[in-house]
């Protein structure tokens, strides 16, 4: 599996777009998250919407959907061409009701379905998504209220999308075969919602190794060098894992 960053920022970052993905496996792609700023980044890669295979989302925050009502139009109206979209069966309604149907609403096309060919995710069951890219939903602490979800890749990469520290999850992701930990990293505490770096360093050497830090706000380059045995990840440098 491929992975290409459309972005590794914070919801408020400037520098460095929200922290979405694109993945890739089996001649496909599938998009991880689809905020605000997702069609201009692709557009910046010289990719369209008509060049995603499936779409996953982690939970309904604008960095990480805000761009799902350009993506549902394009492909209705513009590509004509039905998209798979595996979200986890608990933000469904939510994804609809709260986020996406003020703009998607219509005479005629009333529901997600009517703009997605939505494939729900149970946690902890693996689906693949793309041929090759089996995904497994964990649901992970975000915030109080709002079902947030992260994902372990064909067994051996996680990506947190947005969770608060879990250094218990961490070490059983890496004794069940967890290679690479893509994680959300709040630069400067208190981490209220995120993870902060301070709370990973606080890991031990051979686990922080394994740990790329994603969702950084624009202060990042005063952190050069402060990250222990931790990288950052860099938006559009393609990791092959
Ligand atoms: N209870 C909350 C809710 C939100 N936030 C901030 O808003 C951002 C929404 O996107 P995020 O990436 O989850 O990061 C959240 C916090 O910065 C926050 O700090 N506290
Ligand atoms: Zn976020
Ligand atoms: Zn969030």
């Amino acid at each position: 599996m491929n992975i290409q960053m459309l972005g590794t920022g914070s919801a408020f970052a400037k520098r460095y777009y929200n922290n979405n993905a694109l993945l890739f496996s089996g001649g496909q792609t599938a998009m991880l998250d689809c905020g605000i700023t997702a069609p201009l980044a692709l557009h910046q890669l010289s990719k369209t919407f008509n060049d995603i295979d499936a779409l996953v989302i982690s939970h309904i925050h604008a960095d990480h959907v805000g761009g799902m009502e350009e993506f549902a139009f394009q492909r209705k109206f513009v590509y004509q061409r039905s998209l798979p979209l595996f979200v986890p069966a608990p933000l469904i309604e939510p994804l609809w009701e709260t986020t996406l149907k003020g703009g998607l609403m219509q005479e005629d096309l009333r529901s997600l379905d009517d703009y997605f060919d939505v494939r729900p995710l149970q946690e902890g069951e693996s689906c693949e998504i793309i041929p090759g890219l089996t995904i497994r939903p964990i649901r992970t602490k975000h915030i109080a209220g709002k079902p947030s979800y992260s994902y372990v890749m064909n067994g051996s990469f996680f990506y947190s999308a947005d969770m608060k520290f879990d250094a218990e999850l961490l070490h059983a992701l890496v004794a069940e075969g967890c290679e690479v930990i893509f994680h959300d990293c709040q630069l400067k505490p208190p981490g209220v919602v995120h993870t902060t770096l301070e709370q990973l360093l606080s890991l031990p050497v051979d686990l922080q190794e394994r740990i790329w830090l994603m969702h950084y706000d624009d202060t990042r380059p005063h952190y050069e060098g402060m990250t222990g045995a931790m990288r950052f990840v860099e938006q559009h440098h393609v990791y092959s894992f």
